[in-house]
């Protein structure tokens, strides 16, 4: 008989403890690695996560740990659950604890500020760890709806399709149904420009400008995701799937969407500092949109929505000027 796959999952925030209540729930057996001790504490004691995922019993085969050499032993699956700008300092970390086999995989959906690198080339650069070990787990996956085992799929990205297969394998549940593919670079785009312009629709939500806007901005996002992701040798159909549309759509529509949310604060006229003080939990696309953009030039790539995000977030432009800049560009095809 085959043992249970052994997973630790590095950080206790909302999607890295839903993610380990799949994990359990396809067989696998989970270690939480928590940065503070007392969640690690709490995790073992109730079962539960209070501060990110409160009222939600997590499966007897997730325990939890503040040690990291711990959550790491023995791991056939170490899943990176924290902000994508403090994972290269974590990992500097965690390296030495990493085991010869054990698969690296990515729940972040952010681009690093300054090197403009992807997550996955992140987690090469810091361990030295080939891109056949190297996975990223993204799609429409709200971690609060995920808790609550409510249905819905996913992508497993490698690089080696027999690894993301056993990925698959090991997170494949009655509610959480994913696909695999080996298009990373796509998978990855498609995750972090999704927040950048789920701020533009909470903005435009928060300035109560209706659903037709709503509607042009999910679109021309995803035409701008596109452009950046040919340019940087994506297959453009990655973008028509779960890992494009489907999690602009789940983080366009949703209030749960911490981006979301952030640009709607920001768009019923909130400042940016009020609405960091609002915010709890990590609205990736409020770094990573300047990340965005640089990538977008060291690709020559127009980016107009993003341009614009970070305009509001980070230069200080009102949004009904930034608006306007936007809508007056001048006029084109729709596919050029
Ligand atoms: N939430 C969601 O629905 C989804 C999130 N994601 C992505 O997953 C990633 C993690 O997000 P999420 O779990 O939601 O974030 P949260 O803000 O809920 O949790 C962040 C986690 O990272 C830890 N952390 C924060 N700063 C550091 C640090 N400097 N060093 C080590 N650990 C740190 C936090 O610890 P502490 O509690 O001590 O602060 C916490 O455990 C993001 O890239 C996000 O885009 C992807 C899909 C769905
Ligand atoms: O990525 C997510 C859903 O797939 C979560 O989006 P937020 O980070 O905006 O909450």
């Amino acid at each position: 008989m085959t043992r249970p796959a052994k997973a630790a999952v590095l950080g206790t925030g909302s999607w890295g403890t839903a993610f380990g209540m799949v994990l359990a729930d396809a067989g696998c057996e989970v270690t939480l690695w928590a940065r503070r001790a007392r969640i690690a504490d709490e995790v073992n004691r109730t079962r539960v996560n209070h501060e990110y995922l409160p009222g939600i019993e997590l499966p007897a085969r997730v325990r939890a740990t503040a040690e990291a050499a711990e959550a790491f032993d023995g791991a056939d699956f170490a899943v990176l659950a924290v902000p994508s700008q403090t994972l290269r300092a974590n990992l500097a970390d965690w390296t030495p604890h990493l085991g010869p086999r054990t698969v690296l995989v990515s729940l972040m959906k952010g681009v690093e500020l300054g090197t403009t690198k992807r997550m996955s080339e992140v987690i090469g650069d810091v361990t030295g760890v080939g891109r056949e070990r190297i996975a990223v787990v993204t799609g429409p996956n709200l971690a609060k709806e995920i808790a609550e085992r409510r249905p819905a799929a996913a992508v497993v990205a490698c690089a080696d399709e027999d690894v993301a297969t056993r990925l698959q394998a090991a997170c494949h549940t009655s509610y959480f149904r994913p696909y695999t593919n080996t298009d990373v670079i796509g998978c990855e785009l498609g995750g972090a420009v999704k927040n950048v312009i789920g701020l533009a629709v909470g903005i435009a939500d928060g300035m109560g400008l209706g659903d037709n806007t709503k509607g042009s901005l999910i679109t021309r996002g995803l035409a701008e995701t596109t452009r950046l992701g040919l340019a940087m040798g994506a297959d453009p159909l990655t973008f028509a799937g779960l890992a494009g549309l489907g999690d602009l759509v789940a983080t366009c529509s949703s209030p749960l969407s911490r981006n979301h949310t952030f640009g709607t604060n920001l768009g019923r006229g909130m400042t940016l500092e009020q609405t960091v003080a609002a915010t709890r939990q990590t609205a990736e696309g409020v770094k990573s949109c300047r990340s965005v953009l640089d990538l977008a030039g060291r690709h020559g790539v127009d980016m107009p929505i993003t341009e614009t995000v970070v305009g509001i977030v980070h230069e200080g432009k009102p949004p009904m000027v930034a608006l306007k800049e936007l809508m007056s560009r001048s006029a084109k095809p729709e596919r050029r």
